[in-house]
């Protein structure tokens, strides 16, 4: 099936799919029902027995999900069989901590190449990258054969960076920067905005100023896509 015919929602759970049922083979469990999964998640079985059938048909009736190989054929739809190259633009606060991150590494990302504006920045040496300037970036990227990108510059940076990973040859960004980023056809994006998050976090703590009917549930989520858009306490936290 292509890319292109599965939801990007379907697409956006699997990594937390993929996350669960390593916890589960790492205690010792083999196998799994759609029930017993979706207790682990907070979701309803039925929802991943959709979601799985996209890819074709892992479990067995009466018997479960086999675990391990669920994990591979998951991990496989996601091309996590291998290590990606990732190129980071932005060294500052955020990008410091991104960069020293090892859990990247443990799941199949290596920050392979580092770009800053700030002569300070440029020429130090994280994990064996050295920092180098963002005017190498389309060069660079397109020599290492990189295709995502990861954005942690300012705002008013952020779509100059994203162009220039774009002209280098990435296809996928991660995007820190609080700013909508205007991009051509093929390329996939997602944005990480805890600000953002927080400030829809608010409207809970509080009685709400608008009747709850006014909202449509579900259009925007952070904790588990494509439920509730985390609504309900004590949904699913991944
Ligand atoms: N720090 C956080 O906790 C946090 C949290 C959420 C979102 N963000 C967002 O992440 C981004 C980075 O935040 P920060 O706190 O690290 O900022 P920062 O100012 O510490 O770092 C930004 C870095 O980007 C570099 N830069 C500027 N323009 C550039 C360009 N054109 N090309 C390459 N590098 C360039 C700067 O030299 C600097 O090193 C911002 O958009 C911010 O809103 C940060």
């Amino acid at each position: 099936m292509r890319n292109g015919a599965i939801p990007d929602i379907v697409i956006r759970r699997l990594p937390i799919y993929v996350r669960t049922l390593r916890r589960l083979a790492a205690a010792g469990i083999d196998s799994v029902s759609s029930e017993e999964l979706a207790t682990h998640l907070g979701v309803t079985a039925a929802q991943i027995r959709r979601d799985l059938s996209f890819f074709g048909r892992f479990g067995k009736q009466g018997k479960g999900y086999d675990v391990r190989h669920l994990i591979e054929e998951i991990t496989r739809i996601l091309h996590l069989d291998r290590t990606w190259d990732v190129a980071l633009v932005g060294f500052g606060r955020l990008g410091q901590a991104i960069a020293h991150y090892r859990g990247f590494e443990e799941d199949g990302f290596r920050i392979a190449a580092i770009f800053d504006h700030n002569p300070d920045h440029i020429g130090q040496v994280v994990n064996g990258v050295v920092v180098l300037p963002d005017y190498q970036i389309e060069s660079v990227v397109r020599e290492s054969g990189i295709k995502i990108g990861i954005i942690a510059v300012p705002a008013d940076a952020a779509q100059q960076a994203a162009d220039q990973l774009i002209a280098g040859g990435v296809r996928a960004i991660l995007n820190y920067a609080p700013v909508i980023l205007r991009l051509p056809p093929g390329i996939w994006m997602r944005e990480i905005d805890p600000t953002s998050a927080l400030q829809s976090l608010t409207y809970y703590l509080e009685p709400a100023p608008i009747p709850d009917s006014v909202l449509s549930p579900g259009s925007f989520t952070t904790s588990w896509p494509g439920s509730n858009g985390g609504r309900t306490p004590g949904s699913f936290r991944a």
